[in-house]
């Protein structure tokens, strides 16, 4: 199978040679759901970094599409969408000129564009906001528009910062129901989130990251024969406190 992500053996921070991250090797395929778990300061946000190509690995690598962000930066950072777990946008565009400039920077024409942003649009009830200013917005309207950001694109892997915080219950379903139609036709997506009973419910495996380290990965009956003391019936949230109730440090 082809692989979308490989991070293998990667050891990475912020001060060299300090890593906060250590020996993190996980893959994910074409179409999969991998949810990154951990508890604060775990290393998720750290890990995501590495990925995205803000840190350099202080050892072992990270490829997309078999590529490493310092080989073609354009080519690497055009093969994947990011959700940044706070909104980050520019106070001085509008939302519909923060759609067309992430539609221009993908190659999107001006009928897609058109077409796409009216659609998603819709699907998160921004219709008569695209012609306002971000500070003009709530804090679950600016992660919206976020989010439509990413998916005007249909790149082959999404990588997605807690998404959840702070939408609307109708917001969280229209995310989930793109993200699984964006999956079905083939997208792959890497979500770091606390809500583990959504990522249960939505994700085909799962990296737990404990102190910089992966303490289990698998999908969920893998992390069962992993975990002492766990049976057939227990949940994500179960295997999860087992693995980490020594807490975060
Ligand atoms: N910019 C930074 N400079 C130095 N250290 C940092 C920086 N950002 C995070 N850290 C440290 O890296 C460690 C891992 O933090 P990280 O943000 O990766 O955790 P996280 O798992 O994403 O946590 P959370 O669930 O709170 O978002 C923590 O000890 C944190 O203090």
């Amino acid at each position: 199978m082809e692989t979308i992500l490989e991070v293998k053996g990667l050891s990475g921070g912020y001060i060299w040679n300090r890593p906060i991250i250590r020996e993190i090797d996980f893959s994910v395929g074409p179409g999969e759901m991998i949810g990154l778990i951990g508890l604060n300061g775990a290393g998720k946000s750290t890990t995501i970094k590495h990925i995205l190509g803000l840190l350099a690995p202080h050892e072992g690598s990270v490829r997309i599409l078999g590529r490493e962000a310092g080989q073609s930066a354009e080519t690497y950072r055009s093969s994947f969408a990011y959700v940044p777990e706070s909104p980050e946008l520019y106070e001085e565009l509008t939302i519909r000129e923060h759609l067309r400039m992430t539609s221009m920077a993908y190659g999107l024409d001006s009928a897609q564009f058109e077409q796409k942003s009216a659609v998603l649009a819709g699907q998160f009830d921004m219709t008569n906001k695209l012609d306002s200013f971000p500070q003009t917005l709530s804090k679950g309207m600016r992660q919206k528009v976020m989010i439509m950001n990413a998916f005007l694109t249909e790149p082959p892997l999404y990588i997605i910062d807690e998404p959840f915080l702070g939408l609307d219950p109708l917001g969280i379903r229209s995310l989930l129901e793109l993200m699984v139609e964006r999956k079905r036709q083939g997208a792959s997506f890497l979500i770091s989130s606390h809500i583990l009973s959504t990522l249960e419910t939505y994700c085909d495996r799962f990296i737990v990251l404990h102190r910089g380290r992966i303490a289990a990965q698998g999908a969920l009956s893998n992390l069962r024969s992993q975990v002492p003391g766990s049976g057939p019936e227990s949940t994500l949230d179960e295997l999860f406190y087992t693995l980490v109730k020594g807490g975060a440090s």
